[in-house]
Order: structure tokens, then sequence, then C-alpha cells
């Protein structure tokens, strides 16, 4: 398994260590515009390799991306805390599709993994320009954000994160829409706990919005939570899991790319799983389509 990580900055950095660390690939390529910040990156980790499992690390330019199984897109202008993530359109929209043209180009099969901000209109946009089936381009969505709705969930009501079975679809953005309808932990209804508050979930579901903008405020940016969703993805792809994830793909029927529970194995991202969802929250996640289009609308223009 080769995986090229384009864009050596907090979070692809922090993707390819992770990875590493996971034992995920035989060789990792770390690419960045900046060529010795992912020489630099490709070196530290590199003299991690007598405590990691074997892999070959090194860093290069796109063309040393050739034959890469996954291409993560990490490269990008991060946004500012009191930035919306859609700001980076304007700023992002044609040097990503330069890249996914590049990758495609030098790697005719692999998976487009994206990160890049803002996320679902960046992964409409490497899926139109790379020309790859629909499942083989996909973008972290929400599963960053489910991570730390399941993070939250279990801290405010005393239970183990990983027990948490908890949603969030739609928008990497803030019309993401928390589900509450069927939040549960190993099966036993949020409701049901001796520990469950109405209002501490209302809470749960604002700081789940603002979870970004807060870490961003604080340190900087977000790096560790990013890199681990984002392994997460990776992780399912290369072990074939076919684990359940709120990855983000083009979804024919909302015309537009979202993210809802995924299939993710070695073949990508599919089968999208059916989801019941109460009416408050089909008109929540009607207006996060609503707001993707429109921003795909702007990217349009942009182009
Ligand atoms: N989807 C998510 O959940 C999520 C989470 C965190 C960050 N992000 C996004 O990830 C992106 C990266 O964030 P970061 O904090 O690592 O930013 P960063 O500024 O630390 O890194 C971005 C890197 O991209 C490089 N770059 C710019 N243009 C390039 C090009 N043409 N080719 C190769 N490299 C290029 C820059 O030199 C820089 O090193 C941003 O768009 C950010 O908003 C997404």
């Amino acid at each position: 398994m080769k995986i090229a990580i384009v864009g050596s900055g907090k979070v692809g950095a922090a993707i390819g260590y992770t990875a590493m660390l996971k034992g995920l690939a035989h060789e990792i390529v770390m690419v960045d515009a900046a060529r010795d910040k992912a020489r630099g990156e490709a070196l530290d980790m590199l003299q991690c390799l007598s405590f990691a499992p074997p892999a070959r690390i090194r860093h290069g330019e796109m063309a040393d991306t050739a034959g890469a199984d996954i291409v993560v897109i990490t490269a990008g202008i991060p946004r500012k805390a009191d930035e919306p993530r859609v700001l980076l359109l304007s700023r992002n929209a044609a040097l990503i599709a330069d890249l996914v043209r590049q990758a495609v180009h030098y790697s005719p099969n692999c998976i487009i993994f994206m990160v890049t901000n803002p996320l679902d209109v960046m992964t409409q946009l490497a899926y139109q320009v790379s020309g790859l089936p629909v499942g083989r381009v996909i973008g972290m969505g929400t599963v960053l954000d489910t991570a730390r709705y399941r993070s939250y969930l279990a801290a405010a009501f005393d239970a183990d994160a990983r027990d948490v079975d908890a949603y969030v679809v739609g928008e990497h953005g803030e019309t993401m829409v928390c589900l509450t309808s069927q939040v549960s932990v190993r099966g036993v209804a949020l409701t049901a706990l001796p520990a469950y508050d109405q209002a501490k979930l209302a809470a749960i579901i604002e700081d789940v919005v603002r979870a970004s903008s807060e870490v961003i405020a604080l340190k900087g940016g977000t790096v560790f939570a990013p890199a681990t969703a984002a392994c997460a993805v990776l992780e399912a792809i290369v072990r074939d899991s076919r684990a359940v994830l709120p990855v983000c793909t083009y979804n024919e029927q909302h015309g537009v790319a979202l993210s809802l529970p995924t299939v993710v194995g070695r073949h990508g991202a599919g089968p999208v799983l059916p989801l019941k969802l109460s009416a408050a929250e089909q008109e929540q996640l009607a207006a996060s389509v609503a707001n993707i289009k429109k921003y795909v609308k702007e990217m349009e223009n942009l182009l």
C-alpha cells in the first residue's frame, strides 16, 4: 500500500505520522509546495523507524506519488478561528483542481482522500475533475465531527466514547446535523441513561459545531483529531474493514457531495446506508444540502 500525502502542513504531517505508527502503508510519500517542509517531515518520520512498523518514508514532487493507492489531499490555506470554512473556497479551488488532475495522472487507479476545506465542495470538485468512479473520491466529511460528538457525549453522560453510536451528517461546516433521534450507547438509547439530560445534549451539539473554531483559537489549528479521524478512514480502506463511516461522497440523489453513513473498504466508499431521520432532522439535512449547493455554485463561478 502506497500512500501519498499532498500538503505536509500541520494536518498532512500528523496524518503521515499516525499512518506510519499504525503501519498502514509500506510507502509514505510527503509532498508540499514548500519542498523543505515535506523533506523535514519525511526525515522526522524516517527517524522513528527503529520503533515503528517497517515502511519506506520519503518526500518528493507530484511525480513521486506515481502508483499511489491512496492520495491524501491536505494542501491548502487553513482558516482562522473567526472565518467560516467556505471562505477558503476562492483560496483553494484552483489549487485543488490542479492537484487532483496531477494525482490521477500519476496514479490513475488511486483513491483520492480529500481533507482540504471547504470539504464538501472540494470533494465535489475532486470528483468532477478526477474522472474517477464516485466511490474512489472520498472526503473526510463529518467523520471528525462525529468523533467529536461521540467524545463529548461520552464525557457528558459517563460512557466510553467507543461505545457511543451517534452520527453527524450533512455539511462539514456550520450546517452540520448532529442526529439526536438515534443516539445510543451499546444499543441502549441515550435517553435511558441515568445521566441523560436534554439541556446537556443541546449544549453538546452547540459545542460540536464550534469545536474546530475553539481549538483553532486556542492552539492555532486542529491537528490530532483530524489526523486520527483521517487515519480511521485510511485504515478502513487499507484493511478492507467495511467500517461504516460518515465520509463525504458525491450523492446522485441529493445532487451534491455530502456526508452520510457509508461503507468504507478497499474498493473505496459505498454503499451509502439509509438512515431513519425524524421530521426535524430531515429538514435540517435539507438545509445543509441547500447550503453546500450554494457553495458549489459559487465555486463553479470561480473556476
Ligand atoms: N476536513 C477536515 O475535517 C479538516 C480538519 C482540519 C483541517 N482541514 C483543512 O486541511 C487543510 C490543511 O490544514 P493545515 O492546518 O495542515 O494547514 P497548513 O497551512 O499547516 O498546511 C497546508 C500545507 O499545504 C501546502 N500547500 C499549499 N499549496 C500547495 C500545493 N499547491 N501543493 C502542495 N502543497 C501545498 C502549504 O505549503 C502547507 O504546508 C486546510 O484546508 C484545513 O482547513 C480539514
